[in-house]
């Protein structure tokens, strides 16, 4: 079988990439993906300025020897935006594509950004965090509708109509569903949808200790991992549905060529991986791809667009 994709028109070896903010926020984390086998690769989502983040503990896999997922309230930790334009500037492009990802605090902060990606013309992929979780005092955007609305309406003309993409938090309502892709369907700029970010604000509790896991905000932190797969498949399905001239990335509880092929049936057209590729390391891009490979010989498929979004329905 064949796992050649493509994506906003560049050729991708394969459909597997880091989500963003796992093995991606430093130079060996970065030469380390461009290395792998995955098709394509994302940084870490940035800030202007560097930012230590969120107090330590703050990462952790949930629940003893088989876990089921991760919690995290890294508190958007990362090198600064000056850091990751200069990876732009020397990564392989021939390899694979990048994406670059900003987080800015402020929308001028997002601006400002954007204004010199736009100079910078560079290859790398431009894809907007709307759904930090874990900068205390920090609303996500993806839940503020009119707040996103205008982003947008900024961003998009900022980056004079330049295809870029948004990273959505879950959503849980079909209302929010229709509501969020009516916004983001008065962009055509807005060429991507990647779904879905952690489940924001979980709590996970050690009964021995009798305490929370994370320092962070009393221990409340997002969700990844195995807990969050229907979630982020029923996210995936749901924008591929309403927005039919942008392309999914779906994220969100994958971990082996099973849930890889889920959401490309559900939709996706790239998939990330996050928790497990925290844990596993790179290495995971080759096993998943040849789980992939396998699931599509076993069932007679050549190509990804053979089954890309035929979910059936009952
Ligand atoms: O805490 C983080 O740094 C973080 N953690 C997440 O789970 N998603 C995000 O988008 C971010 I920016």
């Amino acid at each position: 079988p064949n796992l050649a994709t493509t994506f906003l028109d560049l050729p991708l070896n394969n459909p597997l990439m880091n989500a963003s903010g796992v093995w991606c926020s430093v130079g060996s984390q970065l030469e380390a993906l461009q290395e792998s086998e995955a098709g394509a690769m994302v940084t870490k989502s940035c800030t202007l300025q560097p930012r230590d983040g969120n107090p330590e503990p703050r990462y952790r896999v949930l629940n003893g020897d088989k876990p089921w997922g991760s919690i995290n309230s890294m508190g958007l930790p990362n090198e600064g935006f000056a850091y990751y334009l200069r990876y732009t500037e020397r990564h392989d492009y021939e390899s694979k594509p990048l994406f670059i990802s900003i987080s800015g605090l402020t929308l001028d902060d997002n601006l400002a950004m954007i204004d010199s990606l736009k100079d910078a013309v560079t290859p790398a992929i431009l894809e907007i965090n709307l759904s930090c979780p874990n900068v205390p005092g920090k609303a996500q955007l993806g839940y503020d509708f009119d707040a996103m609305d205008t982003l947008l309406a900024e961003v998009t003309s900022g980056y004079g109509q330049r295809a870029l993409g948004v990273k959505l938090p879950p959503y849980f309502d079909i209302a929010h569903f229709d509501e969020a892709a009516a916004i983001l369907n008065r962009y055509p700029s807005v060429a991507f949808v990647t779904c879905i970010n952690s489940i924001g604000n979980a709590l996970a509790i050690d009964i021995d200790s009798e305490s929370v896991i994370i320092k962070p905000k009393d221990g409340f932190g997002g969700l990844g991992g195995d807990y969050v797969l229907p979630t982020a498949l029923a996210n995936v399905n749901a924008f591929y549905r309403r927005c039919p001239e942008k392309a999914i990335i779906g994220c969100g509880g994958v971990k082996s060529g099973q849930e890889a092929f889920m959401h490309i049936l559900a939709g996706a057209t790239l998939v990330q991986m996050g928790t497990a590729l925290y844990e596993e390391g790179p290495s995971i891009f080759g096993r998943v791809k040849a789980e992939l490979s396998e699931i599509m010989e076993k069932k007679g498929y050549s190509s990804l667009s053979q089954f890309h979004g035929k979910l059936k329905t009952l």
